[in-house]
């Protein structure tokens, strides 16, 4: 079925470009046509934004919870229909399609609560009959900007704590992408949230997202992609000194140590680097082993990835879906090469793909140093490197300019806080895959994976969107 997706600001549509997306999986499954925005129509988004903001900011706080709870239950109630939409434009299986839209849910309820918590802090006073405290308040117009590989579950844990706490929202979805977020943005409009409070934007990134970055009425940013893209929004809100949050790219380590558990090391790696086709900021794309269970571990996840075969992530199943588009099929094709320019050796893969189903890589051999060792590919492959004890794995671990995920398998407490206490990400896990967060809990990393300033998701989130007033209220 196709679906036509219209901007949601009324703007004459006609001579505008439109974008088709197909299934990945699929070429023939017409998925949606997109009408793409301009510049001028996206500060057109903006200005309602910023009408529709006073009268929100101004709603209780409980009543602007309550839209999200309802948005909640339209989700759920809409949740295989979703999921499908989701596996047809992004191309992950149905199971992960199932998990993220429930993922969206949970955040949109976790939000929707948290306007019964939103409050500050009352401090006693040196002075006489005087009571201190904070108080919030939202920074009014913030910007989204948001990627393909979580469709739903990024733009709802970005856009819940903006609306929540008083701010109106211009959002814009990955070109790729569009449908889970008109289904987000569907589901919050039916349950009541007012005209204008969420406009989304669709078109391509130089035109609405250059224009979104670039406007002086958005207070603060929050932006999910690639390091590249994310640097340059950043450079453009610090100069005009607006907020602006940034989760990219990363190059996460698991660490597998002599005393791990082989089969359930090897379950978490092939989970972490080929679960969701291998295109998560999250994902487990280096494993490094420590000798005494190298060799062993390489011949279990081998075993694992072999069951990872690419296939229509619709079919019952099916365990990893096709790559995303052409475009990233095209780098992590490259990738493959240079791993073959290299030298290396491909212990499961390696092949060329069939349209877009690429089969899964288990790559050994590689120099530390290698393009493939230190750059994001957002692919199915998993390079695997040795370290000759826990000190070398941090080490090397710690050796890319990324810092957003990291995991270690062993059976030491000892090992395991060793890890935790040196290693630099902002998510570290043990015996547990690099992927798959929860809602509650803050989430963003450190070096160029993030900006080092404002966590998301969890409670954290609501400090990105509000900003605090300081109150003495006095009495004679
Ligand atoms: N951290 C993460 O989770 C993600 C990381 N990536 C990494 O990025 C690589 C490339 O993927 P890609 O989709 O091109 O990532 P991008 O960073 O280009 O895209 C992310 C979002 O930013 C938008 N965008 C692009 N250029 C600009 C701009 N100049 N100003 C404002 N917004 C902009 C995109 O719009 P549009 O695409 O519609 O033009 C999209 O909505 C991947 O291979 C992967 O390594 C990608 C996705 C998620
Ligand atoms: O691992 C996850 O669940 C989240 C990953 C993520 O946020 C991303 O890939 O952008």
């Amino acid at each position: 079925m196709t679906t036509r997706i219209f901007n949601s600001i009324d703007v004459d549509q006609s001579g505008n470009p439109t974008v088709e997306r197909r299934n990945p999986a699929d070429s023939s499954d017409l998925v949606s046509v997109t009408v793409s925005s301009t510049a001028e129509e996206t500060r057109d988004a903006i200005g309602k934004a910023a009408e529709a903001q006073v009268a929100w900011a101004a709603t209780e706080p409980v009543v602007r919870g309550r839209i999200l709870m309802d948005a909640a239950e339209l989700l759920r109630q809409r949740q295989a229909a979703y999921a499908r939409d989701l596996t047809r434009e992004e191309g992950k299986t149905l199971p992960e399609a199932m998990g993220e839209v429930q993922r969206a849910i949970d955040v949109l309820r976790y939000y929707g609560s948290e306007a019964w918590r939103l409050g500050g802090t009352v401090f006693t006073s040196g002075f006489a009959n005087t009571l201190p405290y904070t108080k919030r308040e939202p920074l009014g117009v913030v910007g989204v900007i948001t990627p393909w590989n979580f469709p739903i579950a990024i733009p709802s844990w970005k856009i819940a704590p903006a609306l929540v706490t008083g701010n109106a929202v211009v959002a814009k979805p990955a070109e790729l992408t569009p449908l889970s977020m008109k289904n987000l943005a569907d589901a919050l409009a039916e349950a009541g949230l007012p005209e204008g409070v969420l406009n989304v934007v669709y078109g391509g990134g130089r035109t609405v997202g250059s224009a979104i970055v670039s406007d002086e009425r958005v207070r603060a940013v929050s932006f999910t992609g690639s390091t590249a893209v994310g640097q340059q929004i950043k450079r453009e809100l610090d100069a005009r000194g607006a907020r602006v949050q940034l989760e990219l790219g990363g190059k996460n380590a698991l660490v597998v140590l002599d005393d791990a558990n082989v089969e359930q090391a090897a379950a978490i790696a092939a989970a972490g680097g080929l679960g969701l086709t291998g295109q998560a900021c999250t994902a487990s794309s280096r494993v490094i082993c420590t000798p005494g269970i190298y060799e062993e571990f390489v011949a279990a996840l081998v075993r694992k990835t072999n069951e990872f075969v690419p296939g229509n992530g619709l079919d019952a199943g099916v365990r990893m879906g096709p790559v995303v588009s052409e475009t990233q099929l095209a780098t992590d094709l490259k990738a493959l090469q240079s791993v073959r320019d290299a030298g290396g050796e491909f212990a499961a893969g390696g092949n060329e793909a069939d349209g877009l189903f690429l089969a899964p890589s288990v790559v050994t051999g590689l120099p530390d140093d290698h393009e493939v060792n230190v750059e994001e590919v957002f692919g199915p492959l998993v390079s695997v490197l040795m370290a000759k004890d826990l000190d070398e794995a941090i080490e090397k671990a710690n050796s890319t300019k990324y810092g957003l995920a990291a995991s270690i398998c062993t059976t030491s407490i000892s090992n395991a806080q060793q890890f935790i206490d040196k290693i630099q990400a902002g998510v570290i896990k043990v015996n547990r895959a690099t992927t798959g967060l929860d809602l509650n809990v803050p989430f963003g990393g450190v070096k160029e994976s993030s900006t080092n300033t404002f966590r998301e998701q969890g409670p954290v989130a609501i400090d990105f969107y509000t900003w605090s007033k300081s109150v003495y209220l006095g009495w004679d």
